[in-house]
């Protein structure tokens, strides 16, 4: 099983000793990125992967690619052309202080600047079954909108398997109006068969009444034809934090049981967890055993440092046997 993934590669730096920027001088350089994320959880799952991007044409680009092969990311599809990379910085959270992420300008990349017509995305699909692809590429700019928007309609019609994650981001959308968001998104859901998302989704950016899930899901789904709709959350029970997960398919939702979080670094949440999903899919597993890997997946990425969960399906299933309960493996 062959999967492609599209999207913007980012080197993140995270601040040591879980202290905050202003506190600190140290900082910890990792390649991450929705994609990269996906791809290096289904790498570790056993499946074929490849990113198609666009790295800065010098050192950091060779380092980032490195960094994907360690992963077990094909280096095949990438391009490198420019000279930037997207980044971020991460202060990781402890107790009452919140995890927190400072982007640095993402609108110059190389990924960011690239024109939707320098891709060659006919080649890139050949011998592709699986296409995912990250909704920030909504959010970023007008090229990276054209690119997701034209290899989403060519895959389709190549009969690909359309993986598409909504990944809406308030803070990088500060600058675009509602309207013009919504439009964004209702252009590139025809094309897509396994959507990532949130009820908060459809009825905050797609403007769909705020009703029972199974029927707003249905409607949805109906709308745009969208085979499987999944996606994940946070509960607060008696102090304590738990993760759970959906899976909508015609016309029944699948809910998982929540899981207790016990969290060391949340960041690529939604990444394990889709990657768990995808897996469940294409081992034609039945839909409650595909979220509690997926929620089982996401939750020891949760516990693990940075956002690229590297679990085996053993690890996965040695938690869900364990029941969490196993904390030392010798
Ligand atoms: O921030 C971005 O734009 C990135 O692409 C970097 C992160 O690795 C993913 O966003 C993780 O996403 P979650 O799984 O939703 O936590």
């Amino acid at each position: 099983m062959n999967i492609l993934a599209f999207g913007e590669v980012l080197i993140r730096f995270t601040v040591t000793d879980k202290m905050m920027l202003e506190q600190s001088d140290n900082l910890n350089m990792t390649t991450v990125g929705t994609g990269v994320n996906l791809l290096s959880s289904l790498a570790h799952f056993g499946y074929n992967t490849s990113i198609l991007t666009v790295l800065p044409d010098n050192p950091l680009g060779k380092k980032a690619a490195a960094d994907l092969r360690k992963l077990g990311i094909s280096d095949r599809r990438l391009l490198y052309r420019g000279k930037n990379i997207g980044s971020f910085f991460v202060e990781l959270g402890q107790g009452a202080r919140p995890e927190r992420v400072t982007y640095q300008d993402r609108l110059s990349s190389a990924f960011s600047l690239m024109n939707a017509d320098d891709y060659d995305f006919e080649k890139a699909l050949v011998g592709i079954d699986i296409v995912h692809i990250c909704g920030i590429s909504l959010s970023l700019t007008r090229q990276t909108r054209r690119a997701a928007m034209k290899l989403a309609e060519l895959a389709h019609e190549r009969n690909k398997v359309v993986c598409f994650d909504f990944n809406y981001r308030f803070s990088l959308n500060e600058q675009n109006n509602h309207e013009v968001m919504k439009k964004r998104y209702q252009s590139i859901l025809p094309y897509v068969d396994i959507l990532f998302g949130s009820k908060r989704d459809i009825t905050g950016l797609l403007d769909y009444p705020n009703i029972d899930e199974t029927k707003l899901y249905e409607q949805f789904c109906h709308d745009y034809q969208i085979n499987i709709f999944a996606g994940s959350k946070r509960t607060f029970i008696d102090g304590k934090k738990f993760f759970e997960g959906f899976l909508f398919h015609h016309d029944k939702v699948y809910n998982s049981a929540p899981r207790e979080l016990n969290i060391l670094d949340r960041i690529g949440s939604g990444d394990a967890f889709a990657s768990g999903v995808i897996t469940g899919l294409l081992e034609k597993w039945d839909f409650n055993d595909t979220l509690e890997f997926a929620i089982a997946n996401s939750v020891l990425a949760q516990a693990s440092m940075n956002d690229s969960p590297i679990f085996s399906k053993e690890d996965v299933f040695h938690y869900i046997d364990s029941e969490g309960k196993n904390d030392l493996i010798r």
